[in-house]
C-alpha cells in the first residue's frame, strides 16, 4: 500500500509520547494514511537486566545478546513495553493490536553474526500479509522487534533497522523516526532536510554518534529500497510543520545533476 506510514517509537521517548503525537495518528487516518507503529525499549531492556545483575555490551551499536538474555529481551518488550504501549494507542481512541515480530512468522531473521553478536538478528523476511490485513480493518499494528529464525530460535532486532525493514517490505510513503531529541543536531541546530550523502559525512565527522546511527542507517537503507520519505522527529513535541507533515528533520537522496 502507498498510503502506510510507520512510525517508530524509541524507547527514549515511548513512556513520554504527548497527546499531540496521537492527536496526528488521528489526522493521518483521516487523511487515508494507514499508520504502523515499531516501538523499541533499550532503556526498559537495560533497567531489567541492572536489576537482575546481568552484565551487558553494546558491540556497534547492537546489544550482544545471549541465550538467558533473549528471555529478558522478549520479557521486557513483548510482555511490558508493548501491551502498556498498545493500551495508550487504545485510550488515545485509536485501535492499536500488539503484536511480537515472532507471531505468525512476521519477522525471519538469520544471525547478523552469532560469534560476534549472539542472538542478534538480521531481518531476512517480512511476512507483509499480517500488516496489511490489519490495516484493512483500519487496526494499527504495534510491533515488537522481536524475529524469529529458520532455526525457531527468537532474535533481538535494533528496532531502528526493524521499521527500516518493515517500511521497505511494504513500500512506505514515510518511515519517521519518533525520538528525543527534535531530529538531526548540527551545533546545537535543527537540520531541517539533509541528503543520504552529508549524512554518511556526519557519522565520519562525529556529529551523528551513538542511538542516532541505527535510524540512519536504516533511513538510507529505506530510501534505496522502496520508502519514499524519511523523517526524524520529536515525540514529545509532535509538531506540525504544515497540516500534514510533522517538523523534524528530513532525510533525503541527493538529486545528481
Ligand atoms: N547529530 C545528532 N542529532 C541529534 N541527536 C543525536 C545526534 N547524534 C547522536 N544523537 C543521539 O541520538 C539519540 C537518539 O537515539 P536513541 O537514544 O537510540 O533514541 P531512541 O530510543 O529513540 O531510538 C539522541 O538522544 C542523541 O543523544
Ligand atoms: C540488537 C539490539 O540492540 N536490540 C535492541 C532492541 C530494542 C531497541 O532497539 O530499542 P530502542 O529503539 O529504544 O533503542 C536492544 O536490545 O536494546
Amino acid at each position: 500500500m502507498q498510503d502506510i506510514v510507520i512510525l517508530k517509537c524509541g524507547g527514549s521517548t515511548i513512556n513520554e509520547l504527548s497527546k499531540e503525537f496521537f492527536d496526528n495518528m488521528r489526522k493521518l487516518q483521516k487523511s487515508g494514511k494507514y499508520p504502523v507503529i515499531v516501538h523499541g525499549g533499550g532503556p526498559a531492556i537495560q533497567h531489567m537486566l541492572e536489576q537482575l545483575q546481568i552484565e551487558f555490551e553494546f558491540v556497534n551499536g547492537l546489544r550482544k545478546t545471549t541465550e538467558d538474555m533473549m528471555d529478558i529481551v522478549e520479557m521486557v518488550l513483548v510482555g511490558h513495553v508493548n501491551p502498556a504501549l498498545t493500551r495508550h494507542v487504545n485510550s488515545a481512541g485509536l485501535k492499536g493490536f500488539g503484536i511480537s515480530g515472532s507471531d505468525l512468522q512476521l519477522l525471519e531473521a538469520t544471525p547478523l553474526n552469532y560469534n560476534r553478536y549472539g542472538l542478534v538478528g538480521e531481518i531476512s523476511n517480512v511476512h507483509t500479509n499480517v500488516i496489511n490485513q490489519l490495516l484493512e480493518k483500519n487496526i494499527i499494528p504495534i510491533i515488537a522487534p522481536i524475529a524469529i529464525g529458520q532455526d525457531g530460535k527468537k532474535y533481538n532486532v535494533n528496532a531502528d533497522t526493524a521499521a527500516g525493514a518493515i517500511a521497505s517490505a511494504l513500500g512506505a510513503e514515510q518511515l519517521i523516526f519518533v525520538t528525543d531529541v527534535p531530529g538531526i543536531l548540527k551545533d546545537e541546530q535543527l537540520l531541517e532536510e539533509v541528503t543520504t550523502d552529508e549524512v554518511e559525512m556526519m557519522i565520519q565527522d562525529g556529529i551523528i554518534f551513538g542511538g542516532m546511527i541505527p535510524k540512519v542507517k536504516a533511513a538510507m537503507k529505506g530510501l534505496t529500497n522502496n520508502v519514499r520519505e524519511v523523517l526524524i522527529v520529536n515525540g514529545m513535541e509532535s509538531k506540525l510543520k504544515n497540516k500534514q507533515n510533522l517538523a523534524g528533520t528530513t532525510i533525503k537522496v541527493p538529486v545528481k545533476s
